[in-house]
């Protein structure tokens, strides 16, 4: 395991000083054993008895401090392992596909790269080295009893037949539980994750008490759990420390009636017990060992869950370099482009062909449903197709590297993410890296005023730290339509080649709406777009518009020209058309056409 290498030689390390403190403990017995059979049963050396006293003294100092190097050797490496983990589980997380995203929930996710690890770092730090110290401690301290006394030692041992065979029990029943608790706090985890995300949607209706039921009901259900682990443990534990125990009482009245019968000496049978008594807490650790490495490694079957997940986008073998930009723009190219949420699912896109000239910006329109988000996906390649090409400049976006693919394409969503960072920090996120770092810091600001200037998102300067305003968490701080321009002066920041716009305007007021469609026209010449748009307002951004209908692009023309010669684009994007006047090719289910904002006929 290539996290776990360089951990290594301190592990080791660390091992071998807490093994030397075990067998140094293990020595003590036969000093004392040399003790009662010299000393105190024949001569009564006085001298022989102080020398034994500071040589069990000697012992145990150095048996601390080996027990202080385990600690010291060990603890850095283990809390790099953790690190190293979690950071290339969070790299690996970035990577995956958005739609690996929507199959796994946010606190599964956040549970495996927080308690699993932790677990797993505490195994190896504490666990691991334990476990092997303590079953090597155990096998000595055996082989040592067996020396002493052979008969004793077997009999002793004879305990150790039913302890393996409960020891087996123990890991069937303890591996699927604690699987089950580490699955459920990550459930628990997804809860609270939902829960605060959702908050405003809970109280508003007044579902506070609802959540906090549903969250009542995981949390018991990992209680449960847990008192099962713990309750499966304590049998283990009990077993551990009763078998042992009993084995040993049986030895004791045979070790007597030995020793009254002169078959072993009373320093040997000293020796025997003090070794016993040395034995019985590695032994009775194995139990809780066990559950620790079993807990390990159910947080590592998880972890590697996800780590063994390929992602589905990624570069080619052999990428094409991105094409310099035309001087009139890119041309991007949708042919026989089909695609489907997941290999069980319904096709989405069925054979959609489009071709946006350069420059060109295109609006995007049909019923809600249809498909338009998902489209606009394909082209900075968040989702692959599963049929036909995207193609930008005549190259397929999967023959292109991520990274220059994305350097072209920029995106703003309907909803739009932004991050806890300043408003300067968001918009320049925009801008690719290496462009970041040729740039001065005046053009730097250049570069984000005018963005933010384009996207009429002069607010933010208005800000209590104007530019450098760490706008919260998702920027929550902000209304729905400052955070979309927000996102749009993002998107735009690095003046893309191509811009993919979903719906961006959509929480605008639509004055405001139009001064920056007037701001996006001016600056977006040579830039190629494709624009969602659900209200006319918006159409009036584009050159052209094409009709998604039925997973195809049914048609392609001028707003006004569609307005007059395309039903279902009529249907879609005007208050017309109750259902009597719904054209044929609108299935049944189809949800009802978006009618935010009144029908404005677009001047072309
Ligand atoms: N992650 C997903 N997994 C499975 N199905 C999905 C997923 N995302 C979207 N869909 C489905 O794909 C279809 C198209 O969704 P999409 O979001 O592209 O529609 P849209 O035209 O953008 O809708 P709207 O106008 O409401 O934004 C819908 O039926 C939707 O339920």
């Amino acid at each position: 395991m290539r996290w776990a290498r360089p951990a290594v030689p301190r592990v080791v390390a660390g091992g071998l000083a807490t093994l030397a403190a075990s067998l140094l403990a293990l020595a003590v017995p036969q000093v004392l054993r040399g003790v009662v059979n010299g000393p105190l049963l024949t001569d009564g050396n006085r001298s022989a008895v102080v020398n034994a006293a500071l040589l069990v003294l000697a012992l145990g100092v150095l048996e601390a401090f080996l027990v202080w190097c385990r600690r010291a050797l060990i603890a850095t490496p283990g809390t790099g392992v953790e690190r190293n983990m979690r950071t290339d589980l969070f790299r690996h997380l970035l990577d995956l596909p958005v739609a690996f995203h929507d199959r796994w929930s946010g606190g599964q996710l956040l549970q495996r790269s927080m308690g699993d690890l932790h677990t797993v770092r505490r195994w190896m730090v504490f666990g691991l080295v334990q476990l092997v110290v303590s079953a090597t401690t155990v096998l000595v301290g055996a082989g040592l009893m067996i020396a002493t006394s052979p008969l004793l030692g077997l009999v002793y041992l004879a305990g150790a037949l039913p302890v393996v065979w409960l020891g087996f029990a123990f890991r069937q029943d303890y591996k699927v539980v604690a699987r089950r608790a580490r699955d459920q706090a990550g459930d628990l985890a997804t809860s609270v994750e939902e829960s605060v995300h959702g908050i405003r949607v809970l109280k508003a209706f007044g579902r506070g008490e609802d959540a906090l039921d549903d969250f009542a009901r995981l949390a018991d259900g990992l209680r449960e759990t847990e008192l099962d682990k713990a309750r499966a443990q304590s049998r283990m534990s009990f077993a551990l420390a009763w078998i042992p125990e009993t084995t040993l009482a049986i030895a004791l009245g045979l070790g007597v009636w030995l020793a009254a019968s002169d078959r072993v000496s009373v320093g040997a049978l000293v020796a025997f017990f003090a070794t016993a008594a040395v034995m019985n807490r590695p032994v009775e650790s194995l139990g809780q060992l066990l559950a620790m490495t079993l807990d390990a490694r159910a947080g590592t079957d998880r972890f590697f869950e996800v780590m063994d997940t390929a992602p589905a986008v990624r570069d080619p073998q052999h990428p094409v370099a991105l094409p310099p930009a035309p001087a009139g723009g890119s041309r991007v190219e949708l042919a026989g482009v089909r695609f489907a949420h997941g290999a069980q699912e319904a096709e989405v896109l069925r054979g959609v062909d489009l071709v946006l000239e350069p420059g060109e910006t295109m609006a995007l329109v049909g019923l809600t449903g249809s498909g338009k988000t998902t489209l606009l996906q394909l082209v900075p390649r968040l989702y692959d197709v599963t049929g036909g090409a995207v193609r930008l400049d005549g190259v397929d976006v999967r023959d292109l590297t991520r990274r220059d693919l994305r350097s072209a394409v920029s995106v703003a969503f309907e909803d739009p993410i932004l991050f806890s960072a300043s408003v300067r920090d968001n918009v320049l996120m925009g801008v690719p890296e290496e462009e970041l770092a040729r740039m001065s810091a005046a053009e730097t600001d250049a570069l984000v005023d005018e963005a933010l200037d384009v996207a009429r998102a002069a607010f933010v300067r208005r800000l209590p730290a104007g530019l450098d305003t760490v706008i919260g968490e998702e920027g929550l701080s902000l209304s729905g339509g400052q955070r979309q321009r927000v996102a749009l002066a993002r998107a735009i920041a690095g003046r893309p080649r191509v811009l993919v716009l979903d719906d961006p305007l959509s929480a605008l007021d639509v004055a405001t709406e139009a001064e920056v469609t007037a701001g996006l026209r001016r600056m977006l010449t040579g830039t190629t777009t494709l624009v969602v748009a659900h209200r006319t307002s918006t159409v009036a951004l584009a050159d052209r518009v094409a009709v998604l209908e039925d997973g195809r692009v049914t048609g392609v023309g001028r707003h006004g020209d569609l307005l007059a010669t395309h039903p279902h684009y009529r249907y879609v994007l005007t208050a017309e058309g109750g259902p009597d006047s719904r054209p044929g090719s609108v299935p049944d289910d189809a949800d009802e056409p978006l009618r935010r904002g009144e029908p404005t006929e677009v001047a072309r």
